[in-house]
């Protein structure tokens, strides 16, 4: 029996992977339980992540990925062998290849340490392929053709900017402000204005189930419980749509702001392209309440969220995984 190749999703927040042939067949957040003790993994993914903020002293829920690179190389190399292992891809003669995704900006050291984790998962060969222009495949955009695509994949640790021509990217641009920021921002506003401790994991319901990025976007509220600052005793608030908005407002305009540097640097027949064909965006941040009319109003330029926004880094590896013998040839990447 053979290998099957595989795509893989390395995110801050989730890994999911795609088998070629089978479609995406894992799909789990990016978090390892370890007995801080014996240095022990005692679960990983959902199972861990439902111990995140809940752990009692010994036990650690890690998220070895931080700001979209590699925190943690022990802890992520474990995590990457349990996936691989759960998915049960390796054949009895042979390993699999592995096309794996990461950031635009990762340095020469981080991308040997994404290498050499998933070689020791058991790949035969490992690509590394920038994860704007995975996105925008998966995304059905048509960066092979001589014309301007934009794409702004917003993840949990990164958001990434890029302007796609001829397969390639021509312009690009790589933050650590993300989805997990906002959770931050939304922890330290309700900290500030109600002297409330809450985890975050609320803060990211809170983000989920009332944040909006525009002004007036959105008008909901939900009860929320924490830990009272000055009693010390849990207490419960209601926070509304029009707070978390303001809260949001710095943070989301880095993002803004990125994006327009981005077409700043454009060449202009590929800027008249991307007014014609608009802008997509793709990641889990894609889906916070109000970013496609934020950016729209912001870049004068028609947005659109993605069809299933979270799952278009793995859809793209599956694409490309259907021509991996030609990128084999060529080597793709820097
Ligand atoms: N409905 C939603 N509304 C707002 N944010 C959401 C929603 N669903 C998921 N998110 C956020 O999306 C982020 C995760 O997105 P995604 O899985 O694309 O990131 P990632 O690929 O793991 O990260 P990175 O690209 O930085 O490595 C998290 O911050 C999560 O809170």
């Amino acid at each position: 029996m053979l290998a099957r190749d595989i795509g893989i999703d390395l995110g801050t927040a989730n890994v999911l992977i795609h088998v070629r042939g089978k479609g995406i067949v894992l799909d789990e957040p990016s978090v390892v339980a370890m007995d801080r003790t014996t240095g022990k993994v005692l679960e990983v993914g959902e199972d861990a992540r439902r111990m995140v903020g809940r752990t009692p002293g010994n036990i650690e829920a890690i998220r070895p990925l931080k700001d979209g690179v590699i925190a943690d190389f022990d802890v992520t190399e474990a995590m990457l062998k349990h996936f691989i292992d759960k998915i049960n891809v390796r054949g009895f003669l042979s390993k699999p290849r592995m096309l794996i995704c990461c950031p635009t900006n990762i340095t020469k050291v981080e991308q040997k340490a994404i290498r050499e984790a998933a070689e020791k998962s058991g790949a035969k060969k490992v690509y590394l392929e920038e994860e704007p222009k995975v996105a925008a495949i998966g995304a059905g955009m048509e960066i092979f053709q001589p014309s301007g695509n934009m794409v702004v994949d917003i993840g949990g640790g990164t958001t990434d900017v890029a302007v796609l021509s001829m397969g390639d990217i021509v312009t690009a641009s790589s933050i650590k402000m993300a989805g997990d920021k906002f959770d931050q921002e939304i922890l330290s506003y309700i900290k500030k204005e109600y002297k409330l401790l809450i985890g975050e994991r609320t803060a990211e319901e809170i983000k989920i189930s009332v944040a909006t990025v525009f002004p007036d976007g959105r008008d909901e509220e939900i009860d929320i419980r924490g830990r009272d600052m000055v009693s010390g005793l849990p207490r419960t608030i209601t926070v509304r749509s029009s707070e978390i908005e303001k809260a949001l407002h710095e943070s989301v305009m880095v993002i803004v702001q990125a994006a327009k540097s981005v077409l700043e640097r454009t060449p202009p027949e590929l800027s008249a392209d991307i007014i014609d064909r608009g802008i997509i965006i793709t990641g889990g941040g894609a889906l916070i309440h109000g970013i496609d009319k934020l950016l729209a109003e912001e870049l004068k330029v028609p947005v659109l969220v993605a069809e299933e926004p979270m799952n278009c880094v793995a859809k793209g590896t599956g694409i490309m995984l259907e021509n991996i013998d030609k990128i084999a040839k060529n080597k793709i990447r820097r």
